[in-house]
């Protein structure tokens, strides 16, 4: 039985795995991290996560870029395998990422869901062959308790097509302050935020009379869920380093 630390445990997407992770008979969620003790949950809560004094096998974060450092110290004191969902991490955060990925492994992807990384694949793809003639826009759509913006997602699909295209591309966050045309040489990504939508992403390529869409709807918060799961599944007895879906689905 693996035993998970869910950091941000009662969160969204905390309580979500909670559920799951009661019906595996492989992976358990053997102890919670959260700025409170306020839900009912099925294991013991430390607010403080240096005070965990559970043994864990990988810790699965949901929670917010503020409690990075601790769950890194934490993890690397400890050896601990950290599968991270958190996004709205900055550049600093990916570094300080990247060097805990030396010592312990670290499963990284701001979408956990196979969909999406499928359409990373596709979108790269239809990049190549399109860029020339097409116009590239990214918007992507969420519930109205998202705290950052534009979405990981939208940011690590536009990160995809850039490096397919050589890093030949700006990025340009909504329009509303922009008064001129835009150019060929950028990608425009624009952020809705209302009610109940788990997630869409839609990448658009405009060009003379025709347009491609390409777009991935989350229905369920579970399929992110099932993900993470798997992802802990998969860095629970790795060698330290980054790694992200592509290596997960390589494996399997
Ligand atoms: N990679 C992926 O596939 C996915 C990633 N996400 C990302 O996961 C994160 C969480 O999403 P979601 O569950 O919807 O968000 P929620 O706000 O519902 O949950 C986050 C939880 O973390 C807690 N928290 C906030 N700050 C800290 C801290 N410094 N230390 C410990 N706990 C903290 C929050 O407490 P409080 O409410 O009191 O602030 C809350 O309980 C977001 O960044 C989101 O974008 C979400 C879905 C899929
Ligand atoms: O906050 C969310 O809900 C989600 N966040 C992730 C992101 O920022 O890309 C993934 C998913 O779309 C849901």
């Amino acid at each position: 039985m693996i035993n998970i630390l869910m950091s941000g445990c009662n969160g969204k997407m905390g309580q979500v795995i909670t559920r799951l992770a009661s019906g595996s008979e492989e992976l358990t969620i053997a102890a919670g991290y959260d700025l409170n003790n306020s839900k009912d949950n099925p294991y013991p809560v430390f607010t403080n996560i240096h005070q965990c004094d559970v043994k864990v096998d990988a810790i699965i974060d949901f929670s917010n870029p503020a409690a990075l450092e601790n769950i890194l110290e934490f993890a690397v004191s400890r050896k601990i395998p950290v599968v991270m969902a958190t996004t709205g991490l900055s550049d600093e955060n990916i570094k300080v990422l990247e060097m805990a990925s030396a010592e312990i492994p670290i499963f990284f992807s701001a979408n956990m869901s196979l969909g999406v990384n499928l359409l990373l694949d596709i979108v790269k793809k239809a990049s190549k062959i399109l860029s020339d003639n097409f116009d590239i826009e990214i918007i992507e759509k969420h519930h109205n308790q998202k705290l950052d913006s534009p979405s990981g997602t939208a940011l690590a699909i536009a990160d995809a097509i850039n490096l397919a295209l050589e890093q030949k591309y700006e990025y340009t966050y909504d329009r509303h302050s922009v008064r001129e045309k835009r150019s060929k040489r950028e990608i425009g990504i624009h952020a809705v935020r209302g009610g109940t939508i788990v997630g869409e992403h839609s990448v658009i390529f405009a060009g003379n009379d025709e347009i491609i869409e390409i777009k991935h709807t989350a229905t369920s918060k579970e399929i992110f869920a099932v993900g993470a799961l798997r992802a802990a599944k998969f860095i629970c007895g790795r060698k330290p380093g980054f790694y992200n879906m592509n290596d997960l689905i390589s494996a399997e």
